[in-house]
């Protein structure tokens, strides 16, 4: 599994939320009205001791009522109230909005990152985690805009207004106030610093449990089978247990470091005052008013720095998650770009393979030197031990992978200049082991051209021979299958394939034949529409079972990525070589 590098530093951490923050440009409006209802909702929560305290001092300690003006007092009170809930609600629900679209374009961002990224990402990093990222790693950022960004606003609104409203009441202890701060920051940094680290550990773990979930059930079979659920079960649990102490080591962390340090202070805070103004009752009078309010404002002094402290784990993982997803979004393993040539076009299907030399790792060279010529409507058979490259052939012409030595035109053009479209539409690729998308077979058909007609998706059905068994189907075309296709056989799927693939009828066939044991009244089947769809069409095929490539007009016979040998069926019969073994081998067996 990928690691991604677990130890943000404070550059990085600045890096990331420079970057998420970018993502609220398109929504200033937005951000600015939510800034408006913030300041109007501290302000109010600002005034509400203030009142208190000229109601205790002007009228509540000399026992004098003016009806007029406390009826003024009470108005007053009722607004700013009033007004304080309804910004309140203002802030937060504007908030969220924000975090909502914020997220939402940060997966259309990362989803469509994915869509670009090579076959490299993808040998190397396992579905379960690229998941986690979309889902999770966001969902954590939701948190942080909502619970951190409006909390953290609030507060630096919240310390400064009760700061100000403190040094109006006394200067000294205003001043003695700010003489906490920097024992606050120190505890906020030693948290920070651990606390980061835990975090991205408890995270790179969740999305572990993710990727091994996403295994077994990809592999649910061979699990059943392997009798692998107890090993399974055990990776999981030790994956699962570290996750929870990396947890609880946060709980632990927050236990002693977050609110109980905070109130400690302010308690501390709180003595000292009281002390104070008991010493100074001595000398001149103190009126209870302006203790009421500047306990009050005390409060309102440390409670959003508690407030922020607790916060600070939710935008700690925000800030790993949000790396998470940018890790993603800026992966280089993208897949080949194309150099475009606008004019280049297949016409006529004529393939040219010229001293192509091409590595996975940059070390080994899978396939060596492979040059050869498909001329258009011919069929040129890859065969050759497994491990041989026959795969890799078809992963660099159908651009899965880039290459550097040689090249592979196709009518003259290189396919690395030919247009992706070009590629896509003349070109039709039928796996061993096609994949099935959620939806129903019509749309697995149309998959390639969303607005083709249900008499085009018939058609298509009907060239492979597939109609025999989809109008069997409750529904027929329009019957539901669920992803990979599991309720039918293997050749069922080929026949669905075969038929999404005739459907955009291409110029350029690869066939990947299946291996897996097809019963033999759909193997016939098959073979009888193989041979129709390659009719007219040059092909390039991936054969397992040398008796259905015997009418090739060329054979290439691979050895450790090279060509080893090459000719028609009765050729290289009469050569006496590795064919010729392979295909006594296979006769053998039969
Ligand atoms: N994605 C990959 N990353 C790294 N190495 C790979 C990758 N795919 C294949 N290889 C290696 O390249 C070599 C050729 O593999 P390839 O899949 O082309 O063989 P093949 O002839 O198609 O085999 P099979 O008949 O089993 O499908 C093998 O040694 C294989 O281990």
């Amino acid at each position: 599994m990928e690691n991604d590098n677990l130890n943000l530093t404070f550059n990085d951490q600045k890096d990331v939320l420079f970057r998420l923050m970018k993502y609220t440009l398109p929504f200033k409006g937005v951000l600015t009205l939510g800034f408006l209802m913030l300041a109007v909702s501290t302000a109010a929560g600002v005034a509400t001791p203030y009142l208190v305290m000229i109601f205790i001092d002007d009228y509540l300690t000399p026992g004098v009522f003016p009806e007029q003006d406390i009826m003024w007092l009470i108005i007053i009170f009722t607004i700013v109230q009033l007004l304080g809930a309804v910004t309140t609600y203002m802030n937060i629900y504007l908030f969220q909005y924000l975090a909502f679209k914020v997220i939402q374009q940060l997966r259309i961002d990362a989803f469509e990152k994915i869509g670009r990224l090579g076959m490299r990402y993808f040998d190397k990093v396992p579905g379960g985690s690229v998941v986690s990222r979309i889902t999770n790693d966001t969902e954590a950022i939701v948190d942080m805009f909502i619970g951190v960004l409006a909390t953290f606003l609030m507060a630096i609104f919240m310390v400064i207004s009760s700061f100000v409203m403190m040094f109006i009441l006394d200067v000294k202890l205003a001043l003695f106030a700010l003489l906490f701060m920097p024992v606050i920051a120190v505890i906020l940094a030693v948290y920070r610093k651990y606390s980061a680290n835990f975090f991205s550990h408890a995270r790179q773990l969740l999305s572990e449990m993710n990727a091994k979930l996403a295994e077994s059930i990809e592999g649910m079979k061979i699990i059943q089978v392997f009798n692998q659920e107890r090993r399974l079960q055990a990776e999981f649990n030790t994956i699962n247990e570290t996750h929870y102490k990396y947890n609880m080591k946060n709980v632990k962390l927050d236990g002693l470091l977050l609110r109980p340090a905070i109130s400690m202070i302010y308690v501390l805070a709180i003595a000292v005052i009281l002390g104070y103004f008991g010493f100074l009752s001595f000398e001149s009078t103190v009126t209870a008013g302006v203790v009421f309010a500047f306990l009050q404002y005390m409060e309102r002094f440390f409670e959003p720095i508690n407030q922020v402290s607790q916060n600070l784990n939710i935008f700690q993982q925000a800030l790993v998650s949000a790396s998470r997803v940018f890790t993603l979004m800026d992966d280089e393993r993208l897949e080949p770009v194309q150099d475009k040539d606008e004019e280049a076009e297949i016409t006529e299907g004529h393939i040219e393979f010229k001293d192509v030399t091409f590595s996975y790792d940059g070390e080994v060279d899978v396939l060596k030197n492979i040059t050869f010529t498909a001329r258009p409507g011919e069929t040129v058979a890859l065969v050759g031990h497994t491990g041989s490259g026959k795969s890799s052939i078809i992963n660099l012409f159908m651009r899965f992978y880039e290459f550097n030595q040689g090249d592979i035109t196709i009518d003259g053009h290189s396919i690395k200049e030919m247009p992706k479209s070009e590629l896509k539409h003349k070109v039709g690729l039928v796996l061993q082991d096609p994949f099935i998308f959620y939806g129903t077979i019509a749309s697995n058909i149309r998959l390639y051209h969303p607005d083709m007609t249900f008499e085009e998706v018939k058609a298509a059905g009907e060239f492979v021979y597939a109609d025999k068994f989809i109008d069997n189907l409750p529904g027929g075309y329009q019957h539901r299958v669920i992803e990979k296709g599991g309720a039918f056989s293997s050749g069922q799927r080929q026949l669905i394939a075969f038929a999404r693939t005739m459907a955009i009828d291409p110029k350029i066939l690869i066939l990947d034949e299946a291996t897996a044991n097809i019963d033999s009244e759909t193997e016939e089947q098959i073979q009888h529409s193989l041979e129709k769809m390659r009719r007219g069409r040059t092909t390039l095929a991936i054969a397992h079972r040398l008796s259905t490539i015997q009418d090739a007009d060329q054979i290439l016979v691979l050895n450790r990525g090279e060509i080893v040998e090459r000719g028609t069926h009765d050729t290289l019969i009469c050569k006496r070589g590795i064919y010729h073994k392979m295909y006594q081998l296979q006769n053998g067996q039969q």
